[in-house]
């Protein structure tokens, strides 16, 4: 049975491609959440800048979930102007939901550096840590972060139901061998990345010139 948490999948998403795609989909079957939402980064505070656009990224993130209703875009970072703080995003889902659980969900290297992350702790108050790994992965955590996943930390899907906020899940993924920065390099090296991301998203890329530029991504 589906249950009623929000789930948030951030990225900067520069371009959305099958890598992220594929784990938006195990994570959102095994967590069982009907409300699945990838979320791009607006003005993202820890990269020096984008390749494309949000509105572009955006709009890239739409034709790539257009045929999957059972997976949304939130665009809240894009509309809103500033550095798109994780804390203060999940601070504006945390009013529409409610007391429902909200559910971050990062992959293995986001969730390395999280403590570098804008008021990191309070991002615990706010939604459960779901960290998508990779298949028999033993990650190692800086020790502040290691001791703050530790005493958080829950088995089964189930306990992040019961309570809003503030645990912490670990969930395997398959990890395709894909990355946004991989396939900048063909795109500017006159290479085809086609089969690493969705057909209508690599014609929307050369439909708008993106990442020709890109060579040194
Ligand atoms: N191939 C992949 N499989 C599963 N998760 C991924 C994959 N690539 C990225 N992610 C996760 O998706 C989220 C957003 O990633 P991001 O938009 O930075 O993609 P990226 O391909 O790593 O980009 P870049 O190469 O520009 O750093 C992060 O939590 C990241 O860990
Ligand atoms: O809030 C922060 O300080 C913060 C710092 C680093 C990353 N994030 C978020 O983490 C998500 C994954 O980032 P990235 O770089 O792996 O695409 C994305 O939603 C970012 O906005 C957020």
């Amino acid at each position: 049975m589906k249950n009623d948490a929000i789930a948030i999948f951030g990225g900067t998403f520069d371009p959305v491609h099958y890598g992220h795609l594929r784990a938006a989909a195990e994570v959102a079957e095994q967590l069982k959440v009907s409300d699945f939402r990838l979320l791009p980064a607006g003005h993202p505070p820890h990269r020096e800048g984008t390749w494309a656009d949000a509105y572009h990224r955006l709009a890239m993130l739409e034709l790539a979930l257009a045929p999957y209703p059972d997976l949304a875009v939130d665009d809240r970072e894009v509309r809103r102007s500033g550095p798109s703080f994780m804390v203060d995003t999940l601070a504006s889902v945390r009013a529409d939901a409610g007391d429902a659980p909200v559910l971050l969900c990062v992959g293995q290297d986001a969730a390395n550096g999280l403590n570098r992350w804008h008021r990191w702790r309070e991002l615990f108050d706010l939604a459960h840590l779901v960290i998508m790994t990779r298949p028999r992965s033993r990650p190692r955590y800086p020790q502040d972060l290691g001791e703050m996943f530790a005493e958080r930390r829950v088995q089964r899907t189930r306990d992040l139901m019961t309570t809003p906020a503030g645990r912490v899940r670990q969930v395997e993924v398959t990890q395709l061998a894909i990355s946004s920065t991989d396939i900048r390099r063909q795109l500017a090296s006159g290479r085809d990345p086609r089969f690493l991301l969705p057909a209508t998203v690599l014609a929307y890329i050369r439909k708008h010139g993106l990442y020709a530029q890109a060579a040194g991504a």
